[in-house]
């Protein structure tokens, strides 16, 4: 049996093995995938490695990862793994919408550990959403009581994360890949963690700490900030490229983003709303802020990472969310009396999105055509009929369909 300490990280997807296990990996942990795809998990157990395609027009660069194993979620093993007396980390990238699914089976790994008395372990949710390992937390300990929520307490650290880096879906034939796999993603990462949440080894010793650490992963102690400027930064504009992207029947953010009137709102919307926001709350300098959203636009318009308007727009009610990537921007704008028409722009343009295979897509389209895009708007931002913004995002709804042009 490997010594080594053991992650169990759920979701081997694109984030899952393109991002988190790689950096556990080289850091010292032997990484099992928990997944309910028995194919993937099957593959996962037959090859045992993967590489990683570093996309960049420049050079392509593989990074191996090794020594992984998969086990199916929906199986007594999980729950073994989730006992075992080497785990210190649990990590997911699954969805914000299925962690509600994954819960019980935490919360049954956890009942495990405190009848073995387990050493601590760390959970923390990598997903796009602000707190999203509390969300997990509050569903997880639905599942548990009494010595089992106590023990949850003292010997499970839930740490909230922000996570970025852009992978997108990944040919491996296209770039000469052994396996199926094999992931692509950009050079950048950023994965920041509230420090203060997580359990030591040692239960009973006061602050907490990884043990090893990750390296790549930064710790800090007010997650908030981060969780906000990523969130309402590379989500917003990425979104708004795409929403825009798709009436102008283009494929990929890099298309959408060199489009001089995508770029002019996802510029306006970062440097003059939600960056001005940004800086204003979280007392970020302006100089730098301003080079992170430059930096991010670069991100955008990389050629190599081939990240369909697709999938970036994929779920628009959950990016319309009232904290979400668009929504959350604008309305913290108000807070501070800035005018949003680039965010007004981008949140009509994702009432625009159209495609029959994204349900949320499907639900959208079918209820502004039932109840009038007014009320929906109202109804979806919580901005009132006869509110500025609400003004605003109707009469570029309205503005955009001019934009439209057929696939
Ligand atoms: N792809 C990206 O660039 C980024 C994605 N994220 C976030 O990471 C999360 C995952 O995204 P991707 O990796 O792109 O998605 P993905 O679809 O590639 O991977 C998700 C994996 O979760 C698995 N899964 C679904 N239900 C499950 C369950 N009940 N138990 C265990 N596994 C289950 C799926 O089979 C799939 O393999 C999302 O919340 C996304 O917002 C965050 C930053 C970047
Ligand atoms: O994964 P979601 O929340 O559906 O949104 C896609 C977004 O997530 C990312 O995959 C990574 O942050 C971005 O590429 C994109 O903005």
């Amino acid at each position: 049996m490997s010594k080594k300490p053991r992650a169990i990280h759920f979701g081997a997807g694109n984030i899952g093995r393109g991002f988190i296990a790689p950096l556990l990996s080289r850091s010292g942990y032997h990484v099992v995938f928990t997944d309910v795809d028995k194919n993937l998990i099957d593959t996962i157990n037959d090859e045992k490695a993967y590489g990683v395609h570093i996309l960049a027009s420049e050079s392509h660069e593989v990074e191996e990862v090794i020594h992984v194993k998969g086990v199916l979620s929906t199986t007594d093993d999980l729950i073994h793994e989730l006992a075992h007396p080497k785990l210190r980390l649990v990590t997911t990238a699954v969805g914000l919408h299925v962690l509600d699914k994954i819960a019980p089976a935490l919360a049954s790994g956890i009942k495990a550990r405190r009848a073995t008395n387990g050493a601590p372990i760390n959970i923390i949710a990598c997903e796009n959403a602000i707190a999203a390992t509390a969300q997990l937390e509050a569903k997880v300990r639905a599942h548990l009581d009494g010595a089992d929520a106590e023990y949850a307490t003292t010997h499970v650290g839930f740490a909230n994360c922000s996570v970025d880096r852009i992978v997108p879906p990944f040919d491996p034939d296209a770039h000469g890949a052994d396996s199926a796999l094999d992931v692509g993603v950009e050079a950048f990462f950023e994965w920041v963690v509230e420090g203060p949440a997580l359990k030591g080894p040692d239960a009973h010793a006061k602050g907490g700490a990884l043990e090893p650490p990750v390296h790549g992963m930064a710790l800090a102690d007010d997650l908030a900030p981060y969780n906000e400027r990523k969130l309402f930064t590379l989500n917003a504009g990425h979104a708004a490229a795409a929403y825009l992207g798709h009436l102008l029947a283009l494929r990929t953010v890099a298309q959408a983003i060199a489009d001089p009137r995508v770029a002019a709102v996802v510029r306006g919307a970062l440097h003059e709303e939600s960056g001005k926001a940004l800086c204003r709350k979280h007392r970020f300098a302006e100089a730098t802020h301003g080079k992170y959203i430059e930096a991010i636009l670069a991100r955008f318009a990389n050629e190599a990472v081939q990240d369909h308007v697709a999938r970036v727009g994929r779920a628009p009610l959950r990016k319309l969310g009232r904290g979400d990537r668009l929504v959350g921007p604008a309305r913290m704008c108000t807070e501070y009396g800035i005018r949003v028409p680039h965010l007004a722009t981008a949140i009509a343009a994702a009432l625009w999105y159209d495609d029959p295979a994204d349900e949320d897509s499907v639900a959208m389209r079918g209820a502004i055509g039932e109840k009038g895009v007014g009320p929906y708007v109202a109804e979806l931002t919580g901005f009132e009929d006869g509110h500025e913004v609400h003004i605003l995002i109707v009469e570029k709804y309205k503005e955009l369909e001019g934009w439209k042009v057929k696939a």
